[in-house]
């Protein structure tokens, strides 16, 4: 068994992108299993619980084809060639491994089967309550029994009955999405119409992905209802990132003043977010940018600023659709000012670990200060953390929180016991590296005549490998935009020379892009004006003009990796870079794109110019590979500029 060691970390720059949601990954293998055709699934879970899930399916008939995988882990692309809804008796007990999502959803279909079937799982799966669903299936005419140690827990044997279950509808003791699942499910396989009332909002993926596969639902407030009979039709899917999984990193930038984090394509699921919403209520600077409802499920891009927290309530309603995140919203109440109580979630003492118990020994072995009650917990925060020897107590939450807390804490924190991680997040110990030992800042150098590519290929480059990107010529542009505003002859040296210093040029990142305010103003359109295309060479080619400039180029290298293009990037601005390409065009090609752009543009003027001057004129430089786009779509100059960039060690 594995242990992961932590000690504290100063600040946390990164971009990351957390693997695919679990709770659509199984929802997404299940129906896929039951539908009519081939459903192509992107981003999928690749954790042990959602190959559980795949592998479950393949023992009831269910083919699949794996695209792509995460080495060492399990597929992340695949192919899966539905049934159309009917499945095959498996010939071995069919293992949920640690998941309790993957065995409740499965129980509902299992439960319909005309053959009878076994359903097991883990040590800690075994001790699980699986009342909750039996007692509606057994409602609905299943045959269930729960053969288990523990009373009313798995192995489960289920199914076997001739007789098609019959339609009920069933009001919830519990707000639990695997139990309103589970009868669901079955109910795709009843007569009639099948519902479920749940107590509270829970979350929604079945539903969403009902409507995904075609299949026709009613959802009418807390009700849900499905028709038996349905058969779901394939529909490729992708999968965006777990919020339950960015919640980690959430918690870790937001307590960390200085910390800046992007975390790329996270689920947006209203009925997931509220990890979101409680930590903005704590104080925390947390940026939303949707991208797109791809599959039926909303997600985006979330930024995060480091700060102070304070302490916060649950309250009762968000329980249910926070559930997951509250262990390591218990750290952030610990890292928080103030008081954080957390009340009506004794569900916390069913899930892979009693995560009351779990989470308050953890924190109280850190020097936290925490009472625990039945149903929660109350942590007074502020107190400095010390390092522990901690125990996940089999549970990949705990031991993921833990983790983030000694992160915080003084000395170095041992968390034993943690391959349980991969049930959820693999590649957790990957991104924990990135984010303790953040890379040296390195830089793309893309230097080239006008109009050849530079900014279109940094532009794509950046995106791709999660850089900023920095148009060195905007700024050239805005100095020479200013002496238009001051008067001053592009010919008075003199003149731009003194204006430089009567200037507040400002240089930063708007957007993962470079922005540049002269006085405070962001000039915008006006840079590529017939104006400063005539005088901006003549302006770049004054020495005084290139030093300030340059020094404010390399102190872009402070805020991150970057890929920077212009003249001299390759040449002086970074010359110790390995990575620069020097993007080429002929001058025909290059003057036909400039004016495709509806841009009259002295693009040969200023390339002579450019070329011609004394300092730092436009060369290919030492190590720089020249690639010539002149006859090459952009998509063909961006893959060719990364595989020379690999080459290069990138
Ligand atoms: N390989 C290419 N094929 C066709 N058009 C291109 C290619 N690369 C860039 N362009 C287009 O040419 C124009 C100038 O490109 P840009 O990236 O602005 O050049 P630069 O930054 O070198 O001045 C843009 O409209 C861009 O879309
Ligand atoms: N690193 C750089 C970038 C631009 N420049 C100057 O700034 C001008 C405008 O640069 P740009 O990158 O916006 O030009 P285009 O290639 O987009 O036409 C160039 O013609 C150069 O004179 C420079 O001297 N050094």
């Amino acid at each position: 068994m594995s242990s992961i060691k932590v000690t504290p970390i100063k600040s946390l720059n990164a971009v990351i992108e957390v693997p695919g949601d679990k709770s659509i990954s199984h929802r997404a293998a299940i129906m896929a299993g039951l539908a009519d055709g081939v459903t192509q699934i992107d981003n999928y879970l690749p954790s042990e619980d959602c190959l559980c899930t795949l592998e479950a399916m393949a023992s009831l008939g269910v083919q699949y084809e794996v695209l792509e995988r995460l080495e060492g882990y399990g597929p992340t692309s695949l192919r899966i060639y539905g049934q159309a809804m009917q499945l095959n008796a498996p010939d071995v007990e069919i293992d949920c491994g640690n998941s309790g999502t993957g065995m409740r959803l499965l129980a509902g279909v299992l439960a319909a089967q005309p053959f009878q079937s076994t359903l097991t799982g883990d040590e800690s799966l075994q001790s699980r309550p699986m009342g909750r669903i039996m007692t509606p299936l057994s409602m609905m005419g299943a045959r269930i029994e729960a053969a288990g140690e523990k009373e009313g827990c798995a192995p489960m044997i289920l199914g076997g009955s001739a007789e098609r279950l019959q339609a009920i509808h069933y009001d919830m003791p519990m707000a639990s999405a695997q139990v309103k699942s589970a009868v669901l499910l079955a109910g795709l396989f009843a007569e009639y119409e099948t519902s479920v009332r749940q107590p509270a909002e829970t979350r929604d993926h079945t539903e969403r992905i009902f409507d995904h596969f075609q299949i026709d639902s009613t959802i009418d407030g807390h009700r849900i209802a499905v028709h038996g009979g349905q058969i779901p039709m394939a529909n490729d899917l992708y999968i965006p990132g777990d919020i339950s999984s960015a919640a980690f990193w959430l918690v870790a930038a937001a307590a960390m003043p200085g910390a800046e984090l992007k975390i790329k394509k996270v689920g947006l699921n209203p009925t997931r977010k509220a990890v979101v919403d409680v930590l903005i209520r704590m104080g925390a600077d947390i940026r939303v940018d949707m991208i797109s409802e791809d599959s039926g499920e909303p997600y985006g891009d979330l930024t995060v600023i480091g700060g102070t927290l304070q302490g916060t309530e649950i309250l009762p309603e968000e329980v249910p659709n926070l559930i997951d995140e509250i262990p390591v919203l218990a750290v952030a109440g610990a890292l928080a000012e103030g008081r954080m109580v957390i009340r009506n979630a004794s569900e916390l003492r069913v899930k892979e670990s009693d995560r009351i118990s779990t989470v308050v020994t953890n924190l109280r072995a850190m020097g936290a200060e925490v009472e625990e009650f039945d149903d929660g917990m109350e942590i007074t925060g502020g107190r400095p953390l010390h390092a522990a020897e901690l125990e996940s107590y089999d549970d990949h939450r705990i031991a993921m929180s833990f983790i983030i807390a000694g992160l915080f804490a003084e000395g170095e924190t041992v968390v034993h016991n943690t391959d349980f991680i991969n049930t959820s997040y693999p590649g957790f110990q990957h991104d924990l590296e990135k984010v303790m030992n953040p890379k040296p800042h390195f830089a793309i150098a893309i230097d080239g005549p006008a109009a050849s590519g530079k900014s279109t290929v940094a532009r794509r480059l950046a995106e791709k490998l999660g850089l900023i990107m920095i148009n060195t010529g905007a700024m050239y542009r805005a100095i020479a935009w200013a002496s238009i505003q001051h008067g001053i002859d592009a010919s008075d040296t003199e003149g731009v020379i003194a204006m430089l210093d009567r200037i507040d040029l400002r240089c930063g990142v708007r957007d993962r892009g470079s922005i540049i305010l002269v006085d405070g103003v962001d000039a915008g359109d006006a840079l590529r004006e017939d104006a400063v295309n005539s005088r901006v060479s003549a302006i770049a080619a004054i020495p005084e003009v290139r030093r300030l400039l340059v020094e404010k180029q390399r102190d872009y290298l402070e805020l991150g990796s970057l890929v920077m293009e212009g003249r001299d990037i390759g040449s002086v601005v970074f010359p110790d870079t390995p990575y620069k390409l020097y993007v080429d065009a002929s001058e025909e090609v290059r003057l036909a794109r400039r004016s495709a752009e509806g841009l009259a543009d002295v693009v040969s003027q200023r390339d002579k110019e450019d070329s011609s001057r004394k300092t730092s004129p436009l060369v290919v430089a030492e190590g720089a590979t020249v690639i010539d786009s002149s006859e090459m779509t952009i998509e063909e100059v961006v893959d060719e500029a990364m595989s020379i960039l690999k080459s290069k060690g990138l």
